[in-house]
């Protein structure tokens, strides 16, 4: 979708940073995360907002915090008799204008189609109301990602990202900067998104601009948080779980968290060499060093039977967070499992992808092929209708 550009106004720097949506390839920074050991959480709710207010705790119980803090408030609007969006709807129309509006979500919905086209197939089961605020959130975290990552990354500074971050809390507060805003600005007014992980997907850019290693796990964790567990913890309340659901609201939160680390883990494995020509290296340095192996290595881009063994453990960890998030599916509402079954089946591949290549991720890419790509769908189709209860 070549004609969309974005922009970052930057009043003090004078510099207008246009952003294409265009490039789906090329480069890009790398977002990822840990052994999954299945922690205990103990965390209560309490009164920090933001996942990095004590630096005593692991990653895993400060994310936790926005687990259960968004899981309340899901909690708190379903004793309120759920969504009203027809109320939501009649109140909108009241207050907007109805076809400005529409129009905004059909961009978003464009947007969508052209840059994740099984996503957007898949969102075409949901409900019409819940299908265009996944489009309209789905569209924000790409326009966000594109800051660090797109073609004018290179002008984006952390004075950018502040700004940027102001946008979203004027469109929390229904001042939104353009349509695609308007539209997001529409949905969180209609579902209990709440705004942390938003500001959290912000945050994650940042740490993008400044940090190119991550010493251990728990710091890549907090990272694969940041900038991808946050999408799971945005799309649940608007996918909905299951009025049959018996599992506890924070469960399918944490299992969603997962699904959002299990893809950047993935992400990261596949694009080891291609990150490390950047400079980039995600992989945790102290498992590197367990393993033998150094950031020469990575630079080298030597498949060895080191590099073989440490990569099958990355993959172990990574393939243990979709089973997490397996659990977390067939809790949603019927209509909104098949494009997160699609999307899981297609992006765990990718892992089975890295091992049909020997491990070598320095310079063959992993990909799933169309012919794989195609035969899951009626496999996520026939998962979606499934949904027996895994999590309580
Ligand atoms: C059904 C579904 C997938 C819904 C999510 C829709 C949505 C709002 C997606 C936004 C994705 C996005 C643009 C994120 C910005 C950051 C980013 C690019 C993260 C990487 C995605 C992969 O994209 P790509 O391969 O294009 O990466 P590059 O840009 O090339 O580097 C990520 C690796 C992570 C995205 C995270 C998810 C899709 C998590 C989705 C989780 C759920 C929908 C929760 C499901 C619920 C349960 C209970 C399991
Ligand atoms: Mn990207």
């Amino acid at each position: 979708m070549a004609g969309v550009l974005l922009w970052v106004i930057s009043p003090k720097e004078n510099a207008t940073a246009l952003l294409s949506l265009i490039p789906r390839s090329g480069g890009k920074q790398k977002r990822s995360s840990r052994l999954c050991s299945r922690i205990k959480f103990s965390t209560k709710v309490s009164a920090i907002s933001s996942a990095v207010a004590n630096p005593a705790r692991s990653s895993e119980e400060k994310v936790y915090e926005v687990v259960l803090k968004q899981a309340a408030l899901v909690k708190e609007q379903r004793k309120k008799k759920a969504l009203d969006l027809e109320r939501a709807a009649e109140n909108s129309d009241a207050l907007t204008d109805w076809d400005l509006l529409n129009e905004a979500y059909d961009r978003c919905g464009e947007v969508c189609a052209e840059y994740a086209k099984t996503f957007y197939l898949g969102t075409l089961l949901m409900t019409p109301e819940r299908r265009r605020a996944v489009w309209a959130i789905y569209v924000w975290c790409r326009r966000t990602d594109e800051l660090v990552d797109g073609p004018n990354a290179s002008h984006i500074t952390p004075r950018a990202l502040d700004r940027w971050e102001k946008r979203l809390d004027d469109l929390y507060e229904g001042r939104p900067y353009d349509m695609f805003d308007a539209a997001l600005s529409d949905t969180v007014s209609k579902y209990p998104v709440d705004i942390q992980p938003f500001k959290d997907m912000v945050e994650g850019m940042r740490l993008d601009l400044r940090k190119s290693r991550y010493n251990t796990f728990d710091e890549l964790y907090l990272y694969c948080y940041y900038v991808a567990g946050t999408v799971g913890l945005m799309s649940v309340p608007v996918m909905g779980i299951a009025p049959e659901s018996k599992a506890t609201t924070e469960s399918v939160y944490n299992a969603a968290l997962a699904l959002g680390i299990a893809n950047q883990l993935t992400n990261i494995l596949r694009d080891v060499g291609e990150d490390a020509r950047r400079g980039r290296i995600y992989l945790p340095q102290d498992e590197l060093a367990r393993a033998g192996l150094s950031d020469e290595d990575i630079f080298r881009g030597q498949v060895t039977d080191k590099w073989r063994s440490f990569m099958k453990d990355q993959i172990k960890r990574a393939r243990m967070f979709f089973d997490e998030a397996e659990k977390g599916v067939s809790e949603l509402n019927a209509a909104s499992r098949w494009p997160v079954w699609a999307s899981l089946l297609l992006y765990r591949q990718i892992l089975d992808a890295i091992e049909a290549n020997d491990y070598n991720n320095f310079t063959k890419r992993a990909y799933v092929g169309k012919a794989k790509k195609f035969a899951s769908l009626p496999v996520a189709y026939g998962r979606a209708l499934l949904g027996t209860s895994k999590l309580s």
